[in-house]
């Protein structure tokens, strides 16, 4: 387990079923005939709900494309149903409508045109009025820091400044549900994070993010829920926090500055610390952990860390708990 001392930042569980922006029920694609048949999603069922962002995960090759092109209209289910804002993209093109898609890299932009030629082109494209396209492209250049840039051809640009014009594109239509592939692949430390801060604020403005990628800490980072795919089929699905502490041990590690009085070293104990010099151990509720920490008192608190699982450990578990399942 990795030692680490960072914030929870779940928000309220949404309720009320129009929050709901994104479900699919019993999803399922095969590739192929006969010998060559291939079921690559089974009965996939997702809700996606206003403002969340949900982590969709899998190894290679486990589905998350096929169910993500089917979600977009692109590729039709064998069996089970996918509505967005209440609307089937199979069934009524105008659902299509409330999707944004960010799926292969920035691959969704034309290179030659500068990032305002490519806003207005794809809101024109998306049945934005011309004029509606152009304001609100500058809108969305200014408010990712782009609008110097916006006479730039999009090929000028760096990699980092690319990724988010592709996303400012696939929000011009003011779409309720963006699809995220690998946001973040590629880019150096500083354009990462301006990027995750983007995602951030696009759910809290209230939209709904399908986030794909293999980046596990940008997924824990990101996301409020974790589906997990292996072989086509979910074997996990809940919020990514209590997903972490289920997996966490309640174990915390705390460093002081200077020696424990013997008075306060017994006071540790009965509550069921281990000490050892300046490492202070301790297993259990945090009420417990307050009253620990009083019973320190003076001393300078060096740190307080919580032994806790990340993603990539929960994931490479339950991925081979799965595979171990099966065999
Ligand atoms: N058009 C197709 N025809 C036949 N098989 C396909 C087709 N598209 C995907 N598959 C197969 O379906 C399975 C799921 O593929 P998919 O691309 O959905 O996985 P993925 O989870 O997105 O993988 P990755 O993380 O590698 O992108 C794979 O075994 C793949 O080979």
């Amino acid at each position: 387990m990795q030692l680490a001392n960072r914030p929870t930042t779940e928000r309220p569980p949404h309720t009320t079923a129009d929050a709901v922006v994104l479900a699919t029920q019993g999803l399922s694609k095969t590739y192929g005939r006969g010998k060559q048949r291939f079921e690559a999603v089974r009965q996939v069922s997702l809700t996606l709900h206003r403002g969340e962002v949900l982590a969709f995960l899998g190894p290679n090759g486990a589905g998350k494309t096929t169910t993500i092109k089917m979600i977009a209209g692109l590729v039709r289910p064998d069996r089970g149903q996918v509505t967005i804002a209440g609307e089937d993209p199979h069934r009524h093109a105008r659902a299509l409508r409330n999707i944004g898609a960010v799926l292969e890299g920035n691959r969704n932009l034309y290179w030659r045109l500068t990032p305002e030629e490519n806003l207005e082109y794809f809101g024109v494209l998306r049945q934005v009025p011309r004029k509606v396209a152009h304001r609100r492209g500058l809108e969305l250049l200014d408010r990712f820091e782009l609008l110097d840039k916006r006479n730039t051809p999009v090929q000028k640009l760096s990699r980092g400044m690319q990724q988010k014009v592709a996303i400012a594109v696939a929000l011009i239509h003011n779409p309720q549900l963006l699809l995220l592939d690998e946001p973040t692949l590629g880019l150096d430390v500083e354009a990462g994070e301006t990027v995750k801060a983007l995602v951030r604020q696009i759910a809290a403005e209230g939209r709904a993010i399908l986030l794909t990628t293999h980046q596990l800490d940008v997924a824990e980072e990101l996301s409020d829920r974790v589906a997990i795919i292996r072989r086509g089929q979910i074997i996990a699905e809940q919020s990514t926090e209590s997903l972490l502490q289920e997996f966490s041990n309640s174990t915390y590690q705390i460093e002081v500055e200077g020696s424990l009085s013997a008075t306060q070293q017994r006071q540790a104990e009965q509550l069921g610390a281990t000490v050892e010099d300046r490492h202070i151990t301790y297993a259990g509720d945090a009420e417990t952990l307050y009253a620990l920490l009083a019973a320190l008192q003076p001393l300078p608190i060096v740190s307080v860390q919580h032994d806790r699982a990340d993603l990539t450990q929960v994931f490479l578990k339950l991925v081979k708990d799965t595979q171990d399942a099966e065999s």
